[in-house]
């Protein structure tokens, strides 16, 4: 039974549909990083919120780790590409908590707009200084939106309902698309001359640091107020509260820091500041989503190999993965199959499909290709890291899709390429779940792959298999299956036998020694 831990606060509802599913669960939160370290081997899967840090130490010592959730948007706190490199899935769900944190976007404008924090202070200690807190309307004004994806775009449907202008900052919005959400496309510094208000939804990304720098900060309109609920680290705090001290920013608040949790920072008690610990995903409703896909979307991976959401890699439906999963045992063997056979540096690789193959989802075929090839690589390759290696060796990966029927009903050919010239090998599935090599460098065989396997490249002539059999018995090897192919009577024939075995050195040796054999090589699945 696979096993998750819970390591940050969710909803109870995550640990309901665990149990529900089969899946043993333990909920504990507030751990140091040593401490999950010491206990993270025990698990299968890791549902997180912001507070985990799953650092390269920790993914180190996750030695059973196959997924880790992110109950929420934000993945800055997994190091993806250490995951990534150990084979492990990262998914997070990606809408459950937008609403909810594009609402807290304009509470917090709505509290800038109207002091409505120092008000409530300041009232609630006796002092009633209705002078004091003279507002602002929205109604009318600009509002500059730093990142129009799914948060920011519900920011500015209800900015727009509010009547404000939005102008939108975002290198990766379409024309048509912000015609569709109604707003302006501008660039950065129209935006920060335009805005009356400005409000940040992008991840921090190496582009998006500091997007409001001092000097970014400085080219804003006298009076400006600035909202962040996306990530911290996106505007440089001590620019921020000099900018709020001089009196050109005459508002700010931040849900998010740089350093959280922020017990402390130089903005504390600065007038027209206000701040929330992280909120931004902080309702119910918000809350009851994340862990119910979460806990969905893990224990579909964890039980079917179902990936929804996943960051490092595509997307396989609960309801594909039973149908893919013979074509991915076949695609496994098929590229193990030519990562054993195939000599020389491996420049590009071709994985066509063919006939039923064809109306699947080649993605995770490819991925299982390159996990088989990579695996004489690496000992901990699977269909996560496999596409990665791949490309960090620099093999060109090619996905071919043929809609026409051959000779079998299903098929996929794997094709490298490498300095000593093609190799291909082409398998189809027996019954639509038994995968069988059909085609082996252009001849016809047809073979399981499984276990140990010898395979021997001979001139066909008569009295050979007579000598092999002869050679294998004398080592002591049974054989269990034989399979034989050859283009033409007396040319080249190719022989695969799965024997009980380990095949040694010394066999292949021997092998190599009788007359015709032109290569032997042992093979393992
Ligand atoms: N405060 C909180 O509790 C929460 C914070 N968030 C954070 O809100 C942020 C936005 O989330 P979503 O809208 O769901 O993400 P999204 O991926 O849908 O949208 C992000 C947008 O930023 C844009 N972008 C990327 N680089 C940019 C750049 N250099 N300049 C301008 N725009 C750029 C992208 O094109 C995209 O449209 C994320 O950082 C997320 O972690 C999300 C949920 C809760
Ligand atoms: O979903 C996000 O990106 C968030 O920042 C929400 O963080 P949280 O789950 O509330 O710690």
């Amino acid at each position: 039974m696979p096993k998750v831990l819970i390591s940050d606060k969710m909803s109870p509802k995550a640990a309901e549909i665990f149990r529900a599913r089969g899946i043993e669960v333990d909920e504990i939160t507030g751990k140091t990083p040593e401490e999950l370290k010491a206990i993270i081997g025990d698990y299968d899967g890791l549902a997180i919120r912001s507070s985990t840090k799953v650092t390269k130490e920790i993914l180190e010592a996750a030695t059973n780790l196959k997924v880790i959730g992110r109950a929420g948007i934000g993945v800055d706190n997994v190091d993806i590409p250490a995951a990534s490199a150990k084979g492990v899935v990262v998914m997070n769900t990606p809408f459950g908590n937008s609403i909810t944190t594009a609402e807290h976007a304009i509470a917090m404008m709505f509290a800038l707009a109207r002091q409505i924090p120092e008000a409530d202070a300041s009232t609630q200690a006796g002092k009633w200084e209705k002078s004091k807190f003279m507002g602002v309307e929205v109604t009318g004004k600009t509002l500059g939106l730093i990142g129009a994806g799914n948060i920011g775009s519900i920011v500015a449907s209800r900015a727009l309902g509010l009547k404000m202008k939005v102008v939108a900052y975002d290198p990766f919005l379409t024309p048509e698309r912000a015609i569709e959400m109604g707003v302006e496309k501008v660039d950065l510094d129209t935006l920060l001359a335009r805005a009356d208000f400005i409000t940040l939804h992008t991840p921090l990304t190496d582009q998006t640091r500091n997007i409001l720098s001092a000097e970014n900060l400085a080219k804003t309109r006298k009076g400006v107020r600035i909202i962040n609920c996306a990530r911290g680290g996106l505007v440089d705090e001590d620019a921020l509260k000099q900018g709020l001290d001089s009196g050109h920013i005459a508002g700010a608040a931040l849900d998010v820091f740089k350093t959280e949790p922020a017990k402390e920072s130089p903005l504390f008690g600065t007038p027209n500041f206000i701040s929330t610990p992280h909120l931004g995903a902080s309702t119910s409703e918000a809350q009851v989503n994340v862990a119910i896909q979460v806990a969905e979307q893990l224990s579909d991976y964890l039980l079917s190999g179902g990936v929804t959401n996943a960051l490092n890699m595509p997307s396989l439906s609960a309801e594909e993965a039973p149908r893919l999963k013979p074509y991915m045992a076949l695609a496994e063997k098929l590229g193990s199959l030519v990562g054993q056979l195939a000599h020389g540096a491996l420049d590009s690789i071709a994985i066509e499909v063919e006939g039923a193959a064809a109306e699947l989802n080649q993605k995770p075929i490819t991925g299982a290709v390159l996990a088989g090839l990579m695996k004489r690589y690496s000992d901990t390759v699977n269909m996560v890291n496999a596409p990665f290696l791949a490309k960090e060796r620099g093999l060109d990966v090619r996905e071919v899709r043929h809609e026409r029927e051959g000779d079998y009903h299903t098929l996929v050919r794997v094709t490298v390429s490498t300095d000593a010239g093609e190799r291909s090998v082409a398998g189809t599935l027996f019954g639509d779940a038994k995968p069988r090599l059909v085609e082996l460098f252009g001849i016809k065989v047809e073979a399981d792959l499984a276990g140990d396997m010898l395979y021997i490249v001979n001139e066909d002539a008569p009295g050979f298999i007579g000598r092999l059999g002869t050679t294998l018995g004398e080592a002591g090897i049974n054989i269990g299956t034989f399979h034989l192919g050859r283009r033409e009577s007396g040319g080249e024939a190719i022989l695969l036998l799965s024997v009980d075995h380990e095949v040694t050195s010394d066999l292949i040796a021997r092998i190599r020694t009788l007359p015709g054999v032109r290569t032997a090589m042992g093979l393992g699945f």
